[in-house]
């Protein structure tokens, strides 16, 4: 695994272009990728996300955190297409994305990443991969199993995806059943299917969850690559070692809405960020220095990896 010196330049032009932010929710950023306006969620009775605004620099590793609860899946759901807001309005590169359904979304450039689903173990590695390229559309879902319906687009897409398994290391289990991997493995092909379309901008839904501590630098590795290659990067994560280690910038969410924001270290020693967390985890255990944050999730399972 590469010295964190290796990633300095896209790294060091984030974290400056992000000094002038304001460490304040809602804070406008100089180049922002993503623009949210009043976007709440709704279910029954719940407001499950309500931020009145939200800039996310491109180029950036931005990590979005909160407690259990907190609303930060609901708000991944929503950028990405997944679901649709009550009120809001959001923009991606300047172009509204209200209304535009997941799949058109990923063409445009954002990309999510998913827990591999139980129908998804079932299919093999390089098959997972050939489904990424279809934009998370279902509709190509049979021609992508069944070789003889290739197109010559399609032939490109296997060698896109042979090119990613190499640098994930995947190469070797091309043909396994994603469900056979390790917790790790899964997480790299889950961050492989997303680069099949290109992105510009790719947002990870805990990445760490489920890694065994060996491969936990390969995946930061490969978080800090794809800010190396240019593109932005929005992640959800409890692992607060990992939060510190690679954002550029992390976003606080509580009870639906922004409550802060910031570089790391300010982020993690504000006391109403500290405040949500201890609200939220009454047993959670302080750390000898009094922080709110240890380096537990607190709400993800245990590790898995056996890798
Ligand atoms: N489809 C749904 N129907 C009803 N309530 C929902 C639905 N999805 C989410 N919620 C509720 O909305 C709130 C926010 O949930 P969400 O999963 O977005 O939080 P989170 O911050 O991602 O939490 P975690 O860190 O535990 O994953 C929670 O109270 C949750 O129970």
């Amino acid at each position: 695994m590469p010295a964190d010196t290796t990633y300095g330049s896209r790294k060091e032009a984030a974290v400056a272009a992000l000094a002038g932010a304001e460490n304040r929710p809602g804070s406008p950023k100089p180049d922002a990728i993503v623009v949210v306006d009043g976007i709440t969620r709704r279910f029954g009775g719940l407001t499950a996300v309500n931020v009145e605004h939200v800039e996310i620099q491109r180029g950036a590793i931005t990590a979005l955190i909160g407690p259990n609860g907190a609303g930060k899946t609901t708000f991944f759901n929503l950028l990405t297409g997944f679901d649709q807001p009550n009120e809001g309005e959001w923009s991606f590169n300047g172009t509204s994305l209200k209304g535009v359904p997941p799949h058109k979304v990923a063409r445009m450039g954002m990309v999510r990443t998913f827990q591999l689903t139980k129908a998804l173990s079932k299919l093999t590695v390089i098959e997972n991969m050939r489904l990424g390229a279809t934009g998370q559309k279902g509709e190509s879902f049979f021609r992508a199993l069944f070789p003889f319906l290739w197109s010559a687009q399609e032939k490109k897409n296997t060698e896109r995806a042979d090119e990613l398994l190499a640098r994930f290391k995947l190469d070797a289990k091309r043909e396994d059943f994603a469900g056979e991997m390790s917790g790790g493995q899964r997480k790299l092909l889950e961050m492989a299917r997303a680069l099949m379309v290109g992105p510009e901008m790719v947002m990870l839904d805990e990445p760490m969850a489920g890694v065994n501590p060996a491969l936990t630098q390969s995946l930061l590795g490969h978080i800090k690559d794809l800010r190396e290659q240019g593109m932005t990067v929005l992640f959800v994560e409890h692992d607060m070692d990992m939060v510190r280690d690679i954002s550029d910038w992390v976003i606080v969410m509580g009870q639906g809405q922004v409550i802060a924001e910031g570089p790391p270290d300010t982020v993690m020693s504000d006391p109403a960020v500290i405040d949500a967390y201890l609200g939220a985890h009454h047993d959670q255990a302080l750390t000898d220095s009094g922080e709110a944050f240890t380096s537990e999730a607190p709400a993800s399972g245990g590790t898995e990896d056996q890798a």
